[in-house]
């Protein structure tokens, strides 16, 4: 893949000048990033990994990161501050009645979603955690009820459906467990779709075609392919460094590395965010997003789930808007990628998944899973009616 910064590649410019090179040192890392890699310049060499002693928490601070991850996942009560008090929940609820008025509810607006969806077809992108599944403490437990499942099978019988989550992808398939669907896992950076119908741009040296069990031709497309050992170098050292500090857990996702905080004591949590960020220091060719009391290092490629929305509609042949409707559904602020690919390609309909009032650039809102459920079984009933009349 030609990682130089261009209009066909994923990959973005070299993020630190030349000359601030790792010491000087040669990396373990070169070899599988050779060529004309922006990456895999001066900027790219690493010091072989040695334990951080945790720096200045001023790094985390300043930068902001700490301020973003008190309010992941924030709490259902809002802290009144004049009152030293919390808001009452008829209070909460008011606040976010206020809310719905610019992001309606997915379920109240049904109506007008299928007005609009009359003579098109719904293709449906689902985000997996907060999503299909509740938020719960531990990341290997976040099963989806059975119920759910069904719904999302019926919901795939009548329109082509993929998950885009930030796990890895095999870890998503073993939740969702579902064969009929399409899967993006690592943030959109690991996609398993059909066999390409048409694609705007050429991927050729990412993208590998086989037949899958079976039988079906199914093509792979892995955009920072290369960046595999580097995560998980960065996997081994996070879970190396983070040991001290209670309730870290540290994922590895295959292309990206998810550092959990949630059942993290709030007095340690600048410790965590400064080891993240300690390392980051080291690998300037990856780059932090933030989840749902999470911190998630992937590489600074020019892919998100917004990219892997277009991808896989180009894929299917469903990229045309006059014919195709594309609805997402998501909780986090990685799933604002797709929201946005959506509304300014007034492609879609986002749909935000938040028990309390965000900024999105989703048009539309559900509470929690069993929302997305609801809505899920409207839309089988409305197809399955449609199909009737
Ligand atoms: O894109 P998603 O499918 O929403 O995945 C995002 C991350 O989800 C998982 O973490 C979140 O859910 C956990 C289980 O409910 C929860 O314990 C954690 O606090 C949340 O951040 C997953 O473990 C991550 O790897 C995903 O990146």
């Amino acid at each position: 893949m030609d990682m130089k910064s261009g209009n066909n590649s994923p990959v973005l410019a070299d993020p630190v000048p030349a000359n601030k090179s790792r010491l000087g040192m040669r990396s373990q890392l070169l070899s599988f990033t050779s060529g004309s890699s922006a990456c895999s310049s001066g900027s790219y060499l690493q010091i072989p990994w040695k334990k951080t002693i945790p720096g200045k928490l001023d790094d985390v601070r300043a930068s902001g990161w700490l301020d973003a991850m008190i309010s992941s996942s924030p709490p259902h009560k809002k802290p009144n501050k004049d009152a030293g008090v919390e808001c009452s929940s008829s209070d909460s609820d008011a606040v976010y009645r206020s809310w719905t008025l610019r992001y309606p509810s997915a379920l109240a607006a049904f109506e007008k979603i299928t007005k609009y969806a009359k003579g098109k077809r719904i293709a449906l992108f689902l985000d997996y955690d907060g999503t299909l599944s509740p938020i719960v403490d531990d990341p290997d437990r976040a099963f989806m009820s059975e119920e759910m499942r069904s719904t999302v099978q019926s919901v795939a019988k009548h329109f082509p459906t993929a998950i885009i989550s930030g796990r890895s992808r095999n870890k998503v398939y073993e939740f969702v467990g579902l064969a009929e669907l399409f899967y993006a896992g690592s943030h959109g950076m690991d996609i398993m779709g059909p066999d390409r119908v048409s694609d705007p741009v050429d991927f050729s040296s990412n993208r590998v075609r086989f037949a899958d069990k079976q039988g079906k031709e199914v093509n792979l497309f892995q955009p920072a392919s290369e960046f595999i050992p580097m995560i998980d170098e960065v996997f081994k050292a996070l879970v190396d460094n983070t040991k001290e500090i209670e309730g870290v857990k540290v994922e590895n996702n295959m292309f990206c590395v998810s550092v959990h905080y949630r059942n993290v004591d709030e007095k340690s949590w600048s410790a965590v965010a400064q080891l993240v960020h300690d390392i980051l220091k080291e690998y300037p060719c990856l780059r932090l997003t933030h989840g749902r009391k999470v911190l998630e290092i992937r590489p600074v490629i020019d892919w998100n789930k917004g990219k892997a929305v277009k991808f896989l509609l180009e894929s299917l042949g469903l990229s045309n808007s006059e014919v195709v409707l594309p609805i997402y559904v998501g909780d986090d602020q990685t799933d604002e990628d797709a929201f946005k690919v959506l509304r300014e390609g007034s492609q879609g309909y986002g749909i935000l998944v938040s028990s309390v009032p965000k900024e999105t650039k989703a048009f539309f809102s559900l509470r929690d899973t069993s929302e997305v459920m609801d809505f899920l079984k409207s839309l089988v009933q409305w197809k399955q009616s449609a199909a009737n009349l």
